[in-house]
């Protein structure tokens, strides 16, 4: 894909990059503007400096040294003095795509809420089903009172799916539907699927804006603080890790064995780990780690009966692939995403088969997996909150005649960033990072590193791209 339709890139004194979103002007020019209408709205009129200047931007790293140079970044989100569209002009449209996750009807209601109270607007349409409801299913009137309670409520009232992206089906149930603003909650293929369609709606040079709200419970999207639904996720897997707990304590050499969500990032894992203090060994997909002899799995497990009588598992689903047999199929699902390998009721088999036969202590493992129940929740009040403003800044951008943009907060701050920096790499948790080293310190679990790996980090160098990295979650602001 062409970066230079993605992305604008500008350069200023001392190392300063603004990384920023395409607005509508790029491609058509003269555009009218409209002072914008929060002017004589009486809730916000009293606010004073309620509108962000053009020129505000967040930076990516705000940990810095005398003589770093400014570095990367992003246009700040928020309302602007003019818009670019009449407010009975909008025709928007929202659609959910991807996975469940906690926050996504919270997410819906404050977009049809927010277009309807902050700016007048009233045509909104919910695209029913995912990516292929724009062009195989009706669309969904939405109003203010349609979605008044649906934040009470998990899942998404617009229904969601994976695969059956087609972008020109999809754009010309834009156009023929006259819809000039497009709301995309989704995750990574959700944000990848968003690009394409702004570059076909820019190559056919319509009035449209395209705003990306990132989604995922695995919070493994970059560049944003956290993702929407993870704080309510790691909140609500306190409750399998209690119960395992229980269950673990009750019997002789219980093991309560819990399997969280995290295909290719153990955030959850980590901090519902951290969160519970109960859970003795957490197994993430970036951490290697080994089952025999010295320094293994099982050899930890056992010292930890002898010492405790009982102990807490927890596993991120897509821990431990390597150690699954080749001879399992991998797949795909619809969007393309690998299917994994169910490695927590794989280990909790191979953990009962290897303790029965070694005769030496009896294991009794209760295995839970909630993670279903975990995404299918509505969002926590702190999720419920960031959703709000989630949308309240997609609003405002796509207002502002931004396009192209994904939102979402950098250290803090909401920004609109260009879907080339949300879609080229994921975040995962970094083990030599502090974050991990305090799980270790917490669980007392075994690093599974061999000696040779350990005399490896021993001698690494702190690389600069990890010290002044701002993806790596939030571990640099403890
Ligand atoms: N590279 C891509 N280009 C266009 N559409 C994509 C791409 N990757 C995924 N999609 C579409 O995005 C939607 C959601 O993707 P999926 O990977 O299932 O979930 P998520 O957005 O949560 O990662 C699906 O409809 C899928 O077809
Ligand atoms: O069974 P499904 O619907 O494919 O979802 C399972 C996957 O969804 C996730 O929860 C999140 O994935 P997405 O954010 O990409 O939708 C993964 O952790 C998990 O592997
Ligand atoms: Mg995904």
């Amino acid at each position: 894909m062409e970066n230079s339709i993605l992305q604008k890139v500008v350069k200023g004194d001392a190392g300063y990059v603004l990384e920023d979103v395409p607005h509508l002007t790029d491609y058509i020019p003269d555009l009218p503007t409209y002072p914008n209408p929060l002017r004589f709205n009486p809730a916000y009129s009293v606010v004073k400096q309620y509108f962000v200047n053009v020129d505000d931007t967040v930076a990516q790293k705000i940990v810095v040294h005398k003589d770093s140079p400014r570095g990367t970044h992003f246009r700040r989100a928020g309302p602007r003095q003019n818009v670019y569209f009449e407010s009975s002009e909008v025709h928007a449209c929202i659609v959910t795509c991807g996975g469940l996750c906690p926050g996504l009807n919270t997410v819906i209601r404050e977009i049809v809420c927010g277009l309807y109270n902050m700016y007048g607007v009233s045509k909104i349409l919910g695209i029913d089903g995912g990516y292929r409801g724009f062009y195989s299913k009706n669309t969904i009137s939405l109003t203010p009172k349609s979605v008044n309670d649906i934040h009470k409520r998990g899942g998404t009232i617009l229904g969601t799916s994976r695969g059956g992206h087609d972008t020109s089906k999809i754009v010309d149930s834009i156009q023929d539907r006259k819809i000039n603003q497009v709301y995309i909650i989704g995750g990574d293929g959700t944000q990848k699927g968003a690009a394409v369609i702004y570059k076909e709606i820019r190559r056919r040079g319509l009035k449209v804006a395209v705003a990306g709200i990132p989604k995922t419970i695995d919070n493994d999207i970059p560049v944003i603080d956290r993702s929407f639904g993870f704080d309510t996720a790691v909140e609500e897997a306190q409750r399998a890790i209690n119960a395992a707990h229980v269950e673990a304590g009750s019997i002789e050499n219980g093991i309560g064995f819990v399997k969280l969500m995290g295909r290719y990032s153990g955030f959850i894992a980590m901090h519902s780990t951290l969160a519970s203090r109960d859970v003795d060994c957490c197994l993430i997909p970036e951490s290697p780690f080994f089952l025999e002899g010295k320094g293994g799995l099982y050899e930890f497990i056992e010292k930890r009966l002898r010492e405790n009588g009982h102990m807490v598992i927890v596993i991120a689903e897509g821990a431990g692939q390597d150690l699954l047999s080749e001879s399992l199929q991998s797949q795909a699902d619809d969007s393309g995403n690998k299917l994994l390998k169910d490695a927590g009721l794989w280990l909790s088999q191979q953990i009962k088969e290897h303790f029965s036969s070694q005769h030496k202590i009896c294991v009794n493992l209760k295995y839970i997996d909630p993670t279903y129940m975990i995404r299918a929740i509505p969002g926590n009040a702190s999720d419920n909150v960031y959703c709000t403003l989630l949308a309240q800044s997609a609003i405002h951008g796509a207002m502002a005649g931004y396009t192209g943009f994904t939102v979402g907060p950098v250290n803090g701050r909401h920004a609109y960033i260009p879907f080339n920096q949300i879609n080229e790499k994921q975040k995962q948790v970094v083990i030599t990072d502090r974050m991990w080293a305090r799980l270790l310190s917490s669980t007392n679990q075994p690093s599974f590193l061999s000696p040779k790996e350990v005399t490896d980090f021993e001698n690494q160098e702190p690389s600069p791209s990890q010290l002044s990295d701002g993806e790596i979650f939030e571990d640099h602001k403890f």
